[in-house]
């Protein structure tokens, strides 16, 4: 990846970044969308059912905040999570890049939910996340998977306003996983550092340890 400052146009980054997660088994066939806010508020977010590991520069398209297209090339139309990417954008102002991903992992930790949040474990790792907490007690909000991307739009809205999470991500139960962060490394790290998370759930789980 090269760096982010760098990075006028963020299409180059945004397709490496889907080759990495796509080799990861992250975005398998089609899975989840990608994006970055441009300093007008508008941003590049990838076309709906693209294979992730093949994207081109035609395969994202810039939409403002209101979700309106602004640039695209003929037949792609903006993901169809785009309205989750709009609402992340509106309530976080350091959010500038946005990962959106689909793990085996994350599907099966929204299992270990409770009260729509998931206790993370209290690893050294969460410092990453931002939480230097010596026995760190932190939630990541979980999401029910509705069919209607709006309605779950419209459910982290209301959440995002009435209490703003610790960690800069949040899981769709049996979907997937969403981090951002200010730059694209930020939120590549918040990502696998939230993934980590997931692994050692479901490993601690089948170990029956205790977190
Ligand atoms: C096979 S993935 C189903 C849709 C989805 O959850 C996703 O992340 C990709 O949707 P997009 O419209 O962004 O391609
Ligand atoms: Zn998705």
């Amino acid at each position: 990846m090269q760096p982010a400052e760098l990075c006028e146009d963020p299409r180059a980054m945004l397709a490496a970044s889907a080759r990495e997660f796509y080799r990861r088994g992250w975005m398998l066939g089609t899975a989840g969308n990608l994006s970055a806010r441009l300093p007008d508020d508008s941003f590049w977010i990838t076309a709906s059912g693209r294979p992730k590991d093949l994207l081109t520069e035609t395969d994202f398209v810039r939409v403002d905040d209101e979700g309106r297209v602004l640039e695209a090339a003929a037949m792609r139309k903006p993901s169809a999570e785009t309205a989750i990417h709009r609402v992340i954008y509106r309530h976080f102002a350091e959010a500038r890049w946005i990962f959106h991903v689909h793990s085996v992992e994350a599907n099966l930790c929204g299992h270990f939910a409770r009260d729509g949040a998931l206790r993370l474990p209290p690893l050294e790792m969460l410092k990453g996340l931002g939480v230097p907490d010596a026995e760190p007690e932190v939630d990541l909000p979980v999401f029910p998977n509705l069919v209607d991307v709006a309605a779950i739009a419209v459910r982290m809205d209301a959440e995002f306003a009435r209490h703003r999470p610790r960690v800069p991500g949040a899981l769709i139960h049996r979907h997937g996983l969403t981090a951002w962060g200010p730059d694209a490394h930020a939120a590549r790290h918040h990502l696998e550092l939230l993934e980590y998370c997931f692994r050692y759930l479901v490993q601690a789980r089948s170990l029956a340890l205790g977190d």
